[in-house]
């Protein structure tokens, strides 16, 4: 959501909250840490395990009832992903994967479709149930049979307590105000979604915005998990095919929480850590898709790489410093996990932002971003451009522009205010710290 300069208030370091999400927050809150800490106690196995090894093996005391009987049914956890796009795919098929191997889980993984009708004139979701495959966003690999496509947002989300949420950031928002009253006081969440919003408040995380409108506790899973690559002149759906990769889960309080998502989302190919930093995962996540337009840039203009390498290397430093700014929690660390500088790397070698940016510079940014993302990717939504204009709204609102030398440029070589060349003319000059005084220690 986009809001005029006039409507803007002050910025605080918990920009989303309100009265009225606070007291349903609070409850929910107590709610959750009771039900969690029962159902923990319940159905917690030692995080990090394999689960092949687990399953079957006597219960100690700090692994309690979990596996003394897996067909209680009623104790199980349901996993409804919320999203069908690209990396949903990927992720509820990872999921599911997991979920016919760990017995305190259901085995089914409902799946929440934004229904589209096909060329053929099939519903999408009908064809992903019949073929068990997502023809237009994940085509040629199966999901698992335990994967259920719902066009039916509440009714996807009805009987889960384990809710997955991965969407294009700008639908959130309008996700979340469906869901409210409409999840069980038990869920936990998960947000895989890169992205910001910029409210009347300030800036509020996507994970902000799900805890808020909902009432429940969002951890954060990002890393350098590019679901499509393009390797040689062939497509190779990267993580659906199982190559080894990594992420990372950004959790706030409860390491548990964060153990069984680690357990949930992690395969002897996908490596899964957990940090306790949410705000840090999330905003490497989002802020790494701005950099990767710049690369584009780069890129289009046949630059080479070691310009791309300078432009990498500063969008870095930016994204250190514009997430310490906004939050003083945000450890140092977490640039160096998968979230971090591997995702930065990902996604400038070989992601959509990089590459509908390349065709733009191309273009000489005579083609919109919305024409190209229309042709190129086919449905799929480009991240970077949008969430450019969400880092411009909030430094122009904090006066800090010209601390972001390269955020700032991107943006402006998006809307046409500057040729794409301005983004190594601007973003090699050297930001004024003097403006902000902490800067100076985040730069
Ligand atoms: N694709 C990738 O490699 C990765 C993507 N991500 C992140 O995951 C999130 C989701 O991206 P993808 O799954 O790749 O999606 P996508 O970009 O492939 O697909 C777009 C999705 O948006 C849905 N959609 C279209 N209009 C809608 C509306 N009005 N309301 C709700 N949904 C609508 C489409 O049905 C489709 O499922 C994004 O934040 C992205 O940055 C994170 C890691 C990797
Ligand atoms: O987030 C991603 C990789 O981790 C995907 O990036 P793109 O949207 O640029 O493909």
């Amino acid at each position: 959501m986009h809001l005029p300069s006039s409507l803007y208030l002050l910025f605080s370091s918990s920009p989303c909250s309100s009265h009225s999400h606070f007291c349903t927050r609070t409850i929910n809150r107590f709610k959750f840490s009771f039900l969690s800490s029962i159902s923990l106690a319940l159905f917690m196995a030692p995080a990090f395990e394999d689960p092949n090894v687990l399953e079957g093996q006597t219960q100690s005391s700090s692994s309690p009832q979990r596996y003394s009987n897996p067909d209680d049914v009623s104790r199980k956890s349901k996993v409804t992903v919320v999203g069908s796009g690209n990396w949903g795919s990927v992720a509820a098929k990872l999921i599911a994967s997991n979920t016919l191997k760990l017995s305190s889980f259901h085995d089914e993984v409902r799946m929440w479709v934004f229904e589209e009708t096909l060329p053929s004139g099939e519903k999408l979701t009908d064809v992903i149930n019949r073929t068990n495959e997502n023809v237009k966003y994940l085509p040629g690999i199966k999901l698992g049979k335990n994967v259920v496509a719902d066009p039916d947002l509440e009714n996807a989300v009805k009987d889960a307590n384990m809710l997955v949420f991965v969407t294009p950031h700008q639908f959130m928002e309008g996700i979340c105000k469906r869901l409210v009253g409409k999840v069980n006081g038990d869920v936990e969440a998960i947000s895989l979604i890169k992205g910001m919003e910029v409210k009347r408040e300030g800036p509020c995380m996507i994970s902000t915005l799900i805890s808020e409108q909902l009432g429940v506790n969002c951890c954060v899973l990002m890393g350098a998990n590019i679901a499509n690559e393009w390797l040689k002149w062939r497509l190779l759906v990267q993580i659906a095919v199982e190559k080894f990769s990594e992420a990372t889960v950004g959790y706030r309080e409860n390491i548990e929480i964060a153990e069984q998502w680690v357990k949930l989302f992690s395969t002897p190919y996908f490596i899964v850590t957990a940090v306790q930093d949410v705000e840090g995962v999330e905003l490497c996540g989002t802020l790494k898709n701005v950099v990767a337009i710049a690369a584009g840039f780069v890129d289009g203009l046949e630059m080479g790489n070691n310009t791309k390498a300078a432009i990498m290397r500063i969008g870095l430093r930016e994204m250190k410093a514009f997430s310490k700014l906004l939050f003083s929690s945000v450890k140092d660390s977490t640039f160096f996990e998968s979230c971090g500088v591997a995702d930065l790397i990902t996604t400038c070698l070989g992601g959509r932002n990089r590459k509908v940016a390349e065709a733009f510079a191309k273009n000489g940014g005579k083609r919109s971003f919305d024409d190209l993302e229309a042709e190129m990717l086919q449905g799929q939504k480009l991240q970077g451009v949008s969430t450019a204009r969400e880092v411009y709204e909030v430094l122009s609102h904090r006066g800090w522009l010209e601390l972001f030398p390269l955020f700032t440029t991107v943006h402006e070589i998006c809307v046409g205010h500057l040729p794409p060349s301005a983004i190594v003319e601007h973003s090699e000059r050297k930001p004024r710290l003097s403006i902000v005084e902490s800067s100076i220690q985040y730069y």
